[in-house]
């Protein structure tokens, strides 16, 4: 939630020539309403299930760099779609997620007592995210460009 997928995603893919995709954005085009509207319409489990199958169908079309929403690994189904893929997990903590979006903006999950609910959520999602990803990189004090930096490092990749 605001670590920089969408801006780091985006430098990644210019440097290995391809395109970056996100599947919150998938979703919201295929529904036709922001993810917050379809939380309070029909509740997260809808959600997740319109997550797992964008994942899916993203992972099985789209050659480039993938960003996924930050509850996707919630989805066991999704974790082993992800494993032998070279997925990382961006990094930061509570002080850095508060300076870069406040967490105040269209989160559901973040709607009431944002900073408890953030770190919560963060404790029970940590081993999920270290489970499937191949390198852990940190994004504090580090720019976009250092961030995109150290993930063409840890996954040995080249620019094109
Ligand atoms: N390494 C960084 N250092 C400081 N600010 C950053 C860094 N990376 C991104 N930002 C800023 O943080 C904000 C969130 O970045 P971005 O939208 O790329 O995150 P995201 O993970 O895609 O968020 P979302 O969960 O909303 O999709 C933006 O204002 C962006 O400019
Ligand atoms: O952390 C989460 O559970 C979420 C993160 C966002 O990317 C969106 O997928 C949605 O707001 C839920
Ligand atoms: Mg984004």
């Amino acid at each position: 939630m605001g670590v920089g997928k969408t801006t780091v995603g985006e430098l990644i893919a210019e440097r290995l020539g391809v395109f970056c995709r996100d599947t919150d954005a998938d979703i919201v085009a295929a529904q036709g309403r922001p993810i917050a509207d379809i939380f309070v319409e029909d509740g997260e489990e809808h959600f997740r299930a319109l997550e797992s199958a964008a994942v899916r169908t993203a992972l099985a079309g789209h050659p480039g760099v993938l960003a996924l929403g930050g509850g996707a690994i919630l989805d066991p189904a999704t974790r082993r779609l992800l494993a032998g893929v070279p997925v990382v997990f961006l990094d930061m903590g509570l002080r850095e997620a508060v300076k870069r979006v406040g967490l105040d903006t269209a989160r559901p999950l973040l709607a009431v007592n944002p900073r408890q609910k953030w770190r919560e959520l963060m404790e029970a999602r940590r081993p999920l995210y270290t489970e499937v990803a191949r390198a852990v990189v940190s994004t504090e004090g580090r720019t976009p460009e250092d961030v995109a930096d150290a993930v063409m490092d840890a996954l040995e990749l080249k620019t094109v």
